[in-house]
């Protein structure tokens, strides 16, 4: 099996390419980087990206998929749907699912589902605590044993400070990152939205940006006496931003991400008491979006990742108050980053690329990911940067519609996800580009 990804623009920050090249995919692997003048090889498909740019597949490091437990939000074949529709060649799959991945047996199922969905390469994230419930290690060796790149308590951080510690020493010794969800509890509270003054005109509970920046800091200091490989998930908040700048200063081996929302949207996207404005951590206000601004183009923001949680209709049918934190965000990411920080001049391409791809693969050590060199997958994602299209809700690949960006209109997109050498997604303005040659 044979692709010529032919008359593109290749951008692969993992080798310092960024020049008009052909790409060649044999039998699932990168066969070679060849010039425009170059034969096409025998028997090869060819797929034209003239005027678009060929990447390493894009990794999204935070996903929930809800499978099993949930099926009726999304399942691992959804899911995985809704990621190569977005761009996505690759997802990282969160434990809080029922029951949590804290063990062998979970994610062996987790990885059998995705194989058979033959769709998006599914990574799981194994629990840190047994059932997440911050008490007692989970089984990280047996675990990673089984396929997990990573542990989190996500969604149910941990609490104490000497519990974070033995999980940082115990992941260590089994070369995982610790995913850190950054919430102090007792400072977040019953709170729904971001503490400040839409908080107090909408008469909502708030969560202070301290509850993460404390955890933050916290987990930052634990990095350095335990030597772990920690990663902060979703950073909202300057506090946060400050704490991994200075933590990489140090030197310590930490890493974050941000979501698209939290680049996009303040906390104003509230006072229409839309619950698909509700997510954990929430959205903050416009000095806080500033920071991750500032903190993607400087480079102390690692990754984008979407924190794709989705949930029933039925659920974000109920008051503010009550409905449950999440939206989905596979398919719309790739849009808000070029619209939103491309297109605005914060970050040029070769950035939205490392920040997609090159670093998520390095920070979750994902093995032949993240690269376009000779012998790496073939998982590649073609970039448009200036279609301009409409997201329509209705028609997501995902089993939920929990978003904030339903019509909203983009200038870029991800236009084809190719998976080990296998086209799993082409959007509509690129028929017509494929041919085979005899
Ligand atoms: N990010 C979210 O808003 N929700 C997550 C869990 C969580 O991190 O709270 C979910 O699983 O729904
Ligand atoms: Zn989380």
């Amino acid at each position: 099996m044979r692709l010529l990804i032919a008359n593109g623009y290749l951008i692969d920050p993992s080798q310092g390419v960024k020049a008009g090249r052909n790409l060649l995919i044999e039998d699932g692997r990168v066969a070679g980087i060849l010039n425009y003048s170059d034969d096409v090889p025998e028997g090869a498909e060819v797929f034209d990206a003239a005027g678009l740019i060929v990447a390493p597949g894009f990794i999204d490091l935070h996903v929930h998929l809800r499978e099993p437990g949930q099926e009726y939000k999304e399942t691992i074949a959804t899911g995985a749907a809704a990621a190569v529709a977005g761009g996505w060649t690759s997802v990282c799959a969160m434990p809080n699912t029922d029951p949590v991945n804290d063990n062998a047996a979970v994610t062996r199922f987790i990885i059998e589902q995705a194989e058979r969905a033959q769709l998006a390469n599914v990574f799981p994230i194994g629990a840190i605590t047994k059932g997440s419930r911050g008490e007692e290690l989970a089984e990280m060796g047996e675990m990673r044993e089984a396929g997990v790149v990573a542990v989190s308590d996500d969604g149910r951080p941990v609490p104490s400070a000497g519990m974070m510690r033995r999980a940082m020493e115990y992941a260590r010794g089994f070369d995982l990152p610790v995913v850190d969800h950054c919430e102090d509890r007792s400072l977040a509270a019953d709170g729904v939205m971001h503490e400040g003054v839409w908080s107090l005109r909408l008469g909502l509970r708030g969560i202070p940006a301290l509850a993460e920046e404390l955890d933050a800091w916290r987990d930052c200091a634990l990095a350095e006496l335990t030597g772990a490989r920690v990663h902060l998930a979703h950073v909202s908040t300057r506090g946060a931003i400050e704490a991994v700048r200075r933590a990489k200063e140090r030197g310590l081996s930490v890493t974050c991400e941000v979501t698209p929302h939290h680049f996009t949207l303040t906390d104003e996207a509230v006072e229409g008491y839309d619950t698909n404005t509700k997510m954990n951590p929430p959205l903050r206000s416009r000095d806080h979006v500033q920071a991750i601004l500032d903190a993607l183009s400087d480079g102390t923001i690692d990754a984008i990742a979407t924190d794709h949680a989705p949930h029933h209709a039925d659920e974000k049918a109920l008051e503010f108050d009550r409905a449950p934190f999440g939206i989905t965000g596979l398919e719309t990411a790739i849009g808000l980053a070029f619209d939103r920080l491309v297109h605005r001049g914060i970050i040029g391409l070769d950035r939205l690329v490392e920040l997609c791809s090159t670093n998520p693969a390095r920070i979750f050590k994902l093995e032949g990911r993240g690269t376009l060199r000779p012998g790496a997958w073939g998982d590649v994602t073609i970039l448009d940067p200036n279609l301009r299209w409409t997201f329509d809700a209705r028609r997501s690949r995902s089993k939920s519609r929990n978003t904030p960006f339903d019509g909203w209109t983009f200038q870029g997109a991800a236009v084809a996800t190719i998976v080990a050498g296998r086209v799993l997604y082409t959007h509509p303005s690129l028929e017509d580009r494929r041919r085979a040659i005899a």
